[in-house]
Order: C-alpha cells, then sequence, then structure tokens
C-alpha cells in the first residue's frame, strides 16, 4: 500500500535497519502500539477516534516495513466514570476520569518499557501524557522529554483558564501543583532542566510566567524562524541531553504543525510548523539513538471533512514513521 514519502517498501526496509543503533532497545527492535481512544481531557468529541484512524490507515504494518516487530493487542479499554460520579474539582473538568485512564496508561507504558519495547502511544488528547511519560520515567528515570506543540500545556490548577486537563500534563509531572489528592498517583518524577519544548506559539499569561520562573526551556515558532529546524532541534538537544546519552520521550501533539498541514485537530493554531520541519524534528530524534517512547496526540478526525481527516492522518503516520527510522533516501 502507497502511502505519503516512502517511495517503494524495499528501499525504506534495507536504509532503516541498516543505520538503526539503539543506545537502549534490544535488538530485534520491537514497538508496542498503545491506543488510548480517550478524549476526557478537554471538550471535542471525536479525538478518542484518532488512534483507530492511524491504526486502521495501516501504521500497524507501515512500522513492519520499517523492520519493526509490532505489538498492537487492540485498543486500551478504560473504566468509564459517569459524569456524576466525577464533579469538576475547582474548574477541572473530569478529573477522576483523566486521572484513572492515566494511571492506567502510565502502567501500560512502564510495562513495555520494561519488556525492552518502545511504547508507541496513540492519542487521544494530550492529557494522556501526564500517563505516558510517568511509564517512561518509572523504567528509565533519567530520561528527558521533548515536547513538540503549539501549546505548552503547563497549566496548573490555578493558572487554568479553560480547566481542559490537557493543557495541564507538564504541570503534574513537574509537581508544581501537587494539592489534587485525586492525582497523588502522579509522582514529579520529571524536573524542569529535563524537558524542552519546540512549536510553541499559543502560550497563555500564566504557562508564559511558569516556564520563565522556573527557567524551562522552549523554541517558540519564532525561534524556528530565526536559526531554522535543524539549529533549533541541536539547541533542544543541547539543552536536555548534551551528550547525547539520555533517554528520550518524544511527545508530539500533531497541532504543533501548521493548520494547513494538520487541520483536523481540536486546537489549531496559525502558523505552525512546516510538513518538513515536523519530519525534520521526529528523524533527527531517531538519528540521536536515544528514542525509548513516542507520543502522537490529537489527531481529531471528526473535525474537517473526509478528505482533511484523510490527510491529518496521514501526516500522523508518517511522523511516527519518521521518529521510528523512515529516512528520504
Ligand atoms: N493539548 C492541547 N491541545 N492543549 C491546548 C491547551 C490550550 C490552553 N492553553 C488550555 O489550557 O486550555
Ligand atoms: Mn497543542
Ligand atoms: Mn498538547
Amino acid at each position: 500500500m502507497p502511502h505519503d514519502s516512502s517511495p517503494t517498501t524495499t528501499t525504506t526496509k534495507t536504509t532503516s535497519t541498516e543505520a538503526y543503533i539503539s543506545k537502549f532497545l534490544p535488538d530485534p527492535k520491537r514497538v508496542a502500539i498503545v491506543g488510548c481512544p480517550f478524549s476526557g481531557g478537554q471538550p471535542k468529541p471525536g479525538v478518542d477516534k484518532g488512534p483507530i484512524h492511524l491504526v486502521e490507515a495501516g501504521l500497524p504494518d507501515q512500522l513492519r516495513e520499517l523492520g519493526w516487530e509490532v505489538t498492537f493487542d487492540g485498543h486500551h479499554q478504560f473504566e468509564e466514570i459517569s459524569t456524576l460520579d466525577d464533579p469538576p474539582i475547582g474548574i477541572l473538568k473530569n478529573p477522576r476520569q483523566v486521572s484513572k485512564v492515566c494511571e492506567a496508561v502510565a502502567k501500560t507504558v512502564e510495562g513495555h518499557a520494561k519488556d525492552g519495547q518502545l511504547p508507541l502511544t496513540l492519542g487521544g488528547d494530550h492529557s494522556l501524557a501526564m500517563g505516558t511519560i510517568s511509564g517512561t520515567l518509572s523504567q528509565y528515570p533519567n530520561a528527558c522529554v521533548v515536547w513538540i506543540d503549539a501549546h505548552a500545556d503547563i497549566n496548573t490548577a490555578s493558572t487554568t483558564e479553560s480547566g481542559n486537563i490537557h493543557g495541564m500534563p507538564v504541570s503534574f509531572l513537574l509537581g508544581l501543583d501537587a494539592t489534587i489528592p485525586e492525582f497523588a498517583w502522579v509522582k514529579p518524577k520529571l524536573t524542569t532542566d529535563r524537558i524542552v519544548y519546540i512549536g510553541l506559539r499559543d502560550v497563555d499569561a500564566g504557562e508564559k510566567r511558569i516556564l520563565r520562573e522556573n527557567g524551562i526551556k522552549a523554541f517558540s515558532m519564532h525561534e524556528v524562524d530565526k536559526y531554522g529546524i535543524g539549529k533549533v532541534v541541536e539547541m533542544a538537544l543541547d539543552h536536555v541531553n548534551p551528550k547525547r546519552d539520555l533517554p528520550i520521550h518524544l511527545s508530539f501533539d500533531v497541532d504543533a504543525l501548521d493548520p494547513t498541514v494538520a487541520p483536523s485537530t481540536g486546537t489549531p493554531v496559525r502558523g505552525g510548523l512546516t510538513f518538513r520541519e515536523g519530519h525534520y524534528i521526529c528523524e533527527a530524534i531517531y538519528e540521536t539513538g536515544c528514542l525509548v517512547a513516542l507520543d502522537l496526540m490529537e489527531v481529531n478526525p471528526s473535525l474537517a471533512d473526509a478528505e482533511a481527516v484523510k490527510q491529518t492522518v496521514a501526516v500522523g503516520c508518517s511522523l511516527v514513521r519518521s521518529a521510528l527510522g523512515e529516512t528520504l533516501l
């Protein structure tokens, strides 16, 4: 089955198998797809269908063609909590549901990582990263996080204006606001010097203050324009992983891409990464040999016409392929 930017199966397979040297994963390379049809971290229905579309578009086979052993045991089944049993905490929406789901995802991701597999989590909304990154850090305590997004997702209970928890996972992981007992399982295992952002362009006032006060490194679209994506990725890695000897968790929110490239997502923001800039990031991270976990989040197949949905799903698949070793030559 032909797909964007991979001319032939043979070329892809040969190049990637030869080039692959992971500093942390055993051979043969194995990826575990964790499909997370979850939308409770934000109000727009449909983002829960993202992982289903990505898998139906053939992502598992595309990764097999790249030489990976792929396990996919069906999408995650989540225990439903009725909204009656999950009233807001402050203005946080669906807090118990989000917490429970993320806790389960953390265990799943941790299990795959312990088993030597690379967990690939398909969202679903970005609140899930609270779970995926917790899981990664259980196995790799010194892992660093590269967060690709239009948004910083670092609001706390006191700064969030929306109450949507997908705008908050980073603050939980850093322990910036450890006052909500419902989220007590999220251990603040991430430190402010082990996360770096690329692609930001819609950051709330409270979030800007948090980034500044904590000295958190972020490359907004301004820096991408100024230095070019090649230099930005190098500077980002020099910050979180100067010797390229730490495991990397890459959390990619598809809304980092420009809405002309990835239109079908819940919180699109103009002025984003081009198709190539997005793919370059994934390729460069793969080349470090340090990637141990990957998230692809916020694909929402209900927010555009059929053609735009197809485009968004296809770009999601190809970002994942680039992060897992697809090369242009
Ligand atoms: N994962 C995302 N798409 N997050 C968007 C967050 C938007 C806004 N900053 C909020 O807190 O609600
Ligand atoms: Mn975003
Ligand atoms: Mn996000």
